[in-house]
């Protein structure tokens, strides 16, 4: 048998993907909408307390194409966290508006494929710690997908040795660095959470980064041999000043 790879695992993930019920919302009295907008408005002042004071991040997007309207993006220290995020969203006003599009659940994931330096475990170093509970980038677009990687015939990531694994993955990091600043990455282990093995989720300044980074990556060997992609959400962010004029009727 192969040897497995050691996880580090930081905080959890829920990708919550909601469409807006315009007919309702449209039909709804402008004090009922302001009543909606405003309970929105006090979750989300709520959630940036708890981000300001180191305890999980969120990020919100607006999704361009009909797979959804918004994507909120939560990371919280317990999974309890993450029900009780999704709870009161559906308990409030606004979420008397909100349909369920898709969602998903997982756990920010760095992998010990490095040797450990001068016998220091990496997971006690502070940045470490840190890109186990990142603060999400407020940049302006984000590019989610679930993947797994291959498990068929010659194709099984499964069967191959650490070493060669750890290979792949950092000829895999060495075209990632190459997009520095252009587009930051977190990566979400969700083996045994949901679907897919790993959740992929960019931000990036400039949209087009996106195609460019996931065409580059797709001649890597660790993803044109063994990676498979599940489905692709983009979006732009909605700051929250910027709510009232998106939900405008
Ligand atoms: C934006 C740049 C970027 C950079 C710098 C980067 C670096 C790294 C490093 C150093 C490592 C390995 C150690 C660890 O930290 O776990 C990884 C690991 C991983 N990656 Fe990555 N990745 C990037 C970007 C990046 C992208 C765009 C994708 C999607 C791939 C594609 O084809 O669509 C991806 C996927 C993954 C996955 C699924 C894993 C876990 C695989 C596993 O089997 O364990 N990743 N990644």
């Amino acid at each position: 048998m192969v040897e497995a790879v050691e996880t580090m695992d930081g905080w959890y993930s829920l990708h919550d993907l909601r469409t807006i019920d315009w007919s309702s919302w449209k039909l709804a009295s402008e004090a009922e909408r302001k009543e909606a907008i405003d309970s929105l408005d006090q979750l989300i002042a709520k959630w940036e307390t708890v981000e300001e004071a180191g305890n999980g991040s969120q990020v919100l997007h607006k999704v361009v194409g009909q797979k959804a309207d918004l994507i909120f993006m939560f990371l919280r220290p317990t999974m309890e966290e993450l029900s009780d995020m999704e709870t009161e969203l559906n308990k409030s006003k606004m979420g008397e508006f909100l349909l369920p599009a898709h969602s998903y659940v997982s756990v920010v994931e760095l992998s010990k494929y490095r040797p450990a330096k001068d016998g220091v475990d990496p997971e006690t170093l502070p940045e470490t710690q840190k890109r186990l509970k990142p603060i999400l980038p407020k940049w302006e677009h984000i590019c989610f997908y679930p993947m797994d990687r291959r498990r068929s015939g010659e194709e099984n990531w499964y069967t191959l040795e650490k070493d060669v694994r750890a290979k792949m993955l950092y000829e895999h990091s060495k075209t990632g660095r190459k997009y520095a600043g252009k587009v930051s990455q977190v990566i979400t282990g969700s083996i045994g959470l949901d679907d897919w093995e790993w959740g992929v989720t960019l931000f990036a300044h400039e949209p087009l980064q996106f195609k460019k980074i996931v065409y580059e990556m797709r001649f890597d060997e660790v993803s044109s041999r063994y990676g498979e992609f599940g489905e692709f959400f983009v979006g732009n962010l909605l700051p929250r000043e910027d709510i009232p004029k998106y939900l405008e009727v």
